[in-house]
């Protein structure tokens, strides 16, 4: 039985529509007129405890709803969710009390108040027994380096330094579960990586299941094993990102740094990128012209300081997916 279990879900929220000008906002005191945005049309997955899944998708995909759906504070319109046994947005109580949630953009601890009387709050309303609060509240302390941190008030922290206290907070109560909804926003290079780094080790070392949004393709990349792409409310694709770089891109970059001037090379099955007066970015298909064979071609013809391969970047891989699946922003 996996952990997490999304059958068919589907949201629809309902929107007040209302005509432009005065006019329209006296007739929509008196004749409502709704729209209806479908958020999520039929998203199904599972994932295992111990998983580690990033979900994806252009703006408006759907991703916010189905983190909120899980964690009990929406409900859908239809379909199945189960979170160890429980129905989140049913179970409300006996479910938050089992996971963690971290919303990048907004906060669980009390912006006026110091870090540590915030935790204390929290920890009374998680009803976690002192001696195990205290046991892991130091032990979050320790890994998020937040100990210079807990008597200062909320307000006054660096996004970088709110975003650790609020990991703290939201795994107080040991969950065995995280939902992050977009954990990097905002933050510069070295809270990105700690931010990363800290996931990581709750994942590895702790066991704890984690399923993250996010726009950061380095998030995808640094951490996860497993990548759901959502697009208006469908599910696109569910896999190792390996499969869904070959089924889109299944190309080469071939960078070539010659003792003299770029010479035209004209190779069938091989395309020029970019051009220098000493260098070309060549584009091939590994599984048509073996690399190999590639370059021992060129450099038994040419000159060559410098050569190396790599893959095209994780964000070009993305934005040809949701161009092909004609997935862009809803
Ligand atoms: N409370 C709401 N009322 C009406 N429509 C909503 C509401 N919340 C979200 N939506 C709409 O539902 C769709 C999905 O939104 P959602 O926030 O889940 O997307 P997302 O993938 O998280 O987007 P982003 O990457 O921009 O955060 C969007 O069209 C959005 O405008």
């Amino acid at each position: 039985m996996p952990q997490i279990l999304v059958e068919a879900l589907a949201k629809t929220y309902r929107v007040a529509e209302r005509a432009p000008g005065l006019t329209g906002a006296m007739l929509g005191l008196v004749r409502r007129r709704w729209r209806e945005v479908h958020a999520l049309a039929d998203v199904s997955f599972s994932l295992e405890a111990g998983e580690l899944l990033a979900f994806i998708g252009p703006n408006g995909a759907g991703k916010s709803t189905t983190v909120k759906i899980l964690s009990g504070i929406l409900r859908p319109s239809s379909g199945r969710v189960e979170v160890d046994g429980l129905v989140p947005y049913e179970d409300r109580v006996r479910h938050v009390a089992r996971i963690g949630v971290v919303f990048g953009q907004r906060s669980q601890l009390w912006w006026d108040l110091p870090v540590i009387d915030g935790f204390d709050l929290l920890a009374d309303i998680y009803r976690v027994e002192p001696e195990r609060y205290r046991r892991r509240r130091d032990e979050l302390v320790a890994m998020l380096r937040l100990e210079p941190l807990l008597d200062q008030p909320v307000r006054q922290l660096s996004l970088g330094q709110r975003m650790r206290a609020e990991f703290a907070a939201a795994l107080l109560h040991d969950p065995a579960i995280l939902f992050l909804d977009e954990p990097t926003i905002g933050l510069d290079a070295p809270s990105k990586l700690a931010v990363r780094d800290f996931v990581r080790r709750l994942n590895r070392e702790q066991g704890v299941t984690v399923l993250l949004t996010t726009h950061d393709m380095h998030d995808v990349e640094a951490l996860a094993e497993r990548v759901i792409v959502i697009g208006q409310g469908r599910l696109l694709t569910d896999g190792p990102f390996e499969s869904l770089r070959a089924s889109v891109l299944a190309e080469r970059r071939l960078h070539i740094d010659f003792a003299g001037a770029a010479p035209e090379l004209g190779i069938p099955g091989v395309t020029v990128r970019a051009r220098s007066e000493r260098s070309l970015e060549l584009a091939f298909d590994p599984t048509k012209i073996p690399t190999p064979k590639l370059i021992a071609d060129i450099t038994a013809r040419h000159a060559v300081d410098d050569i190396h391969v790599d893959e095209p970047a994780i964000e070009e891989v993305i934005a040809r997916f949701y161009d092909l699946h004609d997935a862009g922003e809803a």
